[in-house]
């Protein structure tokens, strides 16, 4: 990957009928950027995100993910980015190695390799006296990291995140939010969607979406002064209310 780039977007477009739910979206994320990627409820962001990487075909416009293109090269794209969403995937019934293992193995990693990337999360995360607990006796805080950690588990050049902090406190997502600048000190792209402002103010840039388009994009402290706001809670009801 040459450019200095990690998502390259065109006028990405996404119609269903005759509804415009992502309209003629342009924005480029720098590598190692953390990239927030706000908007209301139906603001388009899901259908964005799908398209980025490589779920759902783009009606019209260009998407570069990792240097490869959403509509001709999404399996390239599918190996070379991380996904968790909110209802990330750990096994309940699985010990914390297990399920590193396990995604591991469906990652294609080497015995060798599943082993030290398994030492390497649990001491990151500082989950080695859990790691033969079940998954389902970790608090959410926790088990957040943890899917968080397994999703770059086969060390992706961007990872993107869909409200990965749901349900937790602000003092937790604060734990979240130092992974996240670890990961983005070592080169990582983060593309991160939420609904809580605090997090808004962590990223380096923001993108607001509206009904499909995307309405402003800055990072926190410009956004702040162009919409003459003291929060990213202000300038977020200012534009999606
Ligand atoms: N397969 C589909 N067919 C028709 N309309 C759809 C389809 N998927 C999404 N939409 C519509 O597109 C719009 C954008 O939905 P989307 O899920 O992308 O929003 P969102 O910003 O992710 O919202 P949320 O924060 O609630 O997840 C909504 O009006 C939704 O009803």
């Amino acid at each position: 990957m040459n450019t200095p780039f990690a998502i390259e977007v065109d006028k990405l477009t996404k119609r269903f009928g005759d509804f415009i739910a992502v309209n003629a979206i342009t924005f480029k994320v720098k590598k190692g950027e953390i990239f927030g990627f706000l908007g209301a409820n139906g603001a388009g962001k899901t259908t964005a995100i799908k398209m980025l990487i490589g779920l759902s075909k783009p009606t019209e416009g260009m998407g570069k993910i990792a240097g490869f293109n959403v509509d001709t090269e999404p399996e390239k794209i599918k190996k070379n980015i991380g996904y968790m969403s909110q209802k990330f995937s750990l096994y309940d019934d699985l010990t914390v190695v297990e399920n590193i293992q396990f995604y591991g193995g469906i990652y294609g990693l080497s015995r060798k390799k599943i082993k030290e990337k398994t030492t390497e999360i649990l001491e990151e995360l500082e989950l080695t006296e859990v790691s033969k607990s079940l998954v389902i006796s970790l608090p959410l805080g926790w088990k957040q990291r943890l899917a968080f950690a397994i999703s770059m588990v086969h060390d992706p050049e961007i990872v993107f995140l869909d409200e990965p902090t749901g349900g937790v406190d602000p003092r937790v997502r604060r734990q979240f939010w130092e992974t996240i600048y670890q990961v983005a000190e070592k080169g990582r792209t983060v593309f991160v969607t939420t609904h809580y402002m605090d997090e808004a103010e962590y990223c380096d840039r923001v993108s607001i979406m509206v009904a499909g388009k995307i309405e402003a994009l800055d990072t926190p402290h410009n956004l702040k002064q162009q919409f003459e706001a003291t929060s990213m809670d202000e300038v977020f009801l200012k534009l999606a209310r």
